[in-house]
């Protein structure tokens, strides 16, 4: 496993308001590995805001720690804090770009406060507007810009100063749907060409879904769930998780849909999730010399970084026990959801799952 660049351990974070105490964050535990992109999601109010400001160390935890590149925060004085600071780029939602300032003057900012040379400048500028495309723009002001544009030159003036972390926060919320492809494109290309680390915070799932290896949910403060993206979304277990997932996989039926499944087939309904090239065709394949009838009756793709994630809701009919090996079958290489659902109607964590029958 590779080294961690950011830990946070049992960290808590707690704010007086009103003269009553709320809790943020509540002994999240966590670790960013070097070079990977590490996605924190959550509902608004989850505590994202929180850890951003504990990560880059606006704020200081109530308890636990925060240690970035090895340094615990807690133990730095003011002047060290704002050196590390330097260690992690930072990308807005609402890009923050200086108005009276060019493309240019916007990236060359955080290089002239850190007192490089005019000539260093520029050739750093140069390079930065080639990697985000901006060359041409490099006279432009902020409102001569499209809301991707603006993001690009927020994405050159974060690399600036070369941080080994690029911390986005909801850097894709004000942009459209294509736009937020093309920013994403380009963060994945400042983690694959440049091998500097990212976290995202979003309360997208499809960011997560296209940009991240690893994702942390936060529910109410806490550390609702934590792993590799595909194993997220193909097993959700939370209930922030299983509604956002169920928001992001189209291949999932939703309960108007499953309602007219189960009006027009008299199988065992069952929805199937597993990782497209895992053996879903040899357990299907085997179905009729076990006696199941099985038909695919809704399903699709769910691209995600590295691989696809297949879904499908299968009819299964026959003699119960042998339909019931086959479930067990295909629990074994999948997640298998009998209601279908990934949390849009009943599907709440640890409720017990509708059985569908004939
Ligand atoms: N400075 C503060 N003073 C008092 N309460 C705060 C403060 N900052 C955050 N909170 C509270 O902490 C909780 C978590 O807030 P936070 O902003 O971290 O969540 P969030 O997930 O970023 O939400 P959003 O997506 O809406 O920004 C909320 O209940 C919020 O009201």
């Amino acid at each position: 496993m590779s080294e961690s660049i950011i830990s946070l351990d049992r960290v808590g974070k707690t704010f007086s308001r009103g003269g009553s105490q709320v809790t943020a964050l509540d002994e999240v535990t966590l670790d960013v590995r070097r070079g990977e992109v590490f996605a924190v999601i959550g509902f608004s109010g989850a505590g994202k805001s929180t850890l951003v400001r504990l990560i880059n160390g606006l704020e200081l935890p109530t308890s636990g720690t925060v240690t970035v590149q090895g340094q615990q925060l807690n133990s730095l004085r003011p002047k060290q804090i704002r050196a590390l600071r330097s260690d992690i780029g930072m990308v807005f939602q609402q890009f923050n770009l200086l108005r009276s300032r060019t493309v240019y003057g916007n990236v060359a900012y955080p290089l002239e406060v850190a007192g490089w040379k005019p000539e260093q400048i520029y050739r750093r500028i140069t390079e930065l507007l080639h990697f985000v495309g901006l060359t041409e723009r490099a006279w432009a002001y902020p409102e001569e810009l499209s809301g991707g544009q603006k993001q690009r030159v927020g994405i050159a003036r974060a690399l600036a100063t070369n941080p080994p972390i690029l911390l986005a926060d909801e850097s894709t919320s004000a942009l459209d749907p294509d736009t937020t492809r093309e920013v994403l494109a380009l963060l994945r290309r400042v983690n694959e060409e440049l091998g500097i680390t990212i976290v995202v915070i979003t309360h997208e799932m499809e960011v997560v879904r296209s940009l991240a290896d690893r994702v942390a949910v936060l529910e109410s403060g806490r550390l609702a769930e934590l792993g590799p993206v595909r194993d997220i979304f193909a097993n959700p277990t939370a209930g922030a998780t299983r509604r956002l997932v169920g928001a992001t996989l189209d291949a999932v039926p939703d309960a108007d849909d499953l309602a007219q499944l189960r009006a027009r087939h008299r199988g065992r309904i069952v929805t199937v999730t597993v990782a497209a090239g895992r053996s879903l065709g040899a357990v299907l394949g085997r179905a009729s010399e076990q006696g199941v009838e099985l038909e695919i009756v809704h399903g699709g793709l769910t691209s995600m970084k590295e691989e696809s994630l297949a879904t499908f809701t299968l009819s299964l009919r026959g003699e119960p026990d042998a339909v019931e090996r086959m479930v067990a079958e295909l629990r074994g290489i999948g997640a298998v959801e009998e209601a279908g659902d990934h949390g849009r109607t009943a599907g709440e964590a640890g409720e017990p799952l509708q059985e569908v029958s004939a």
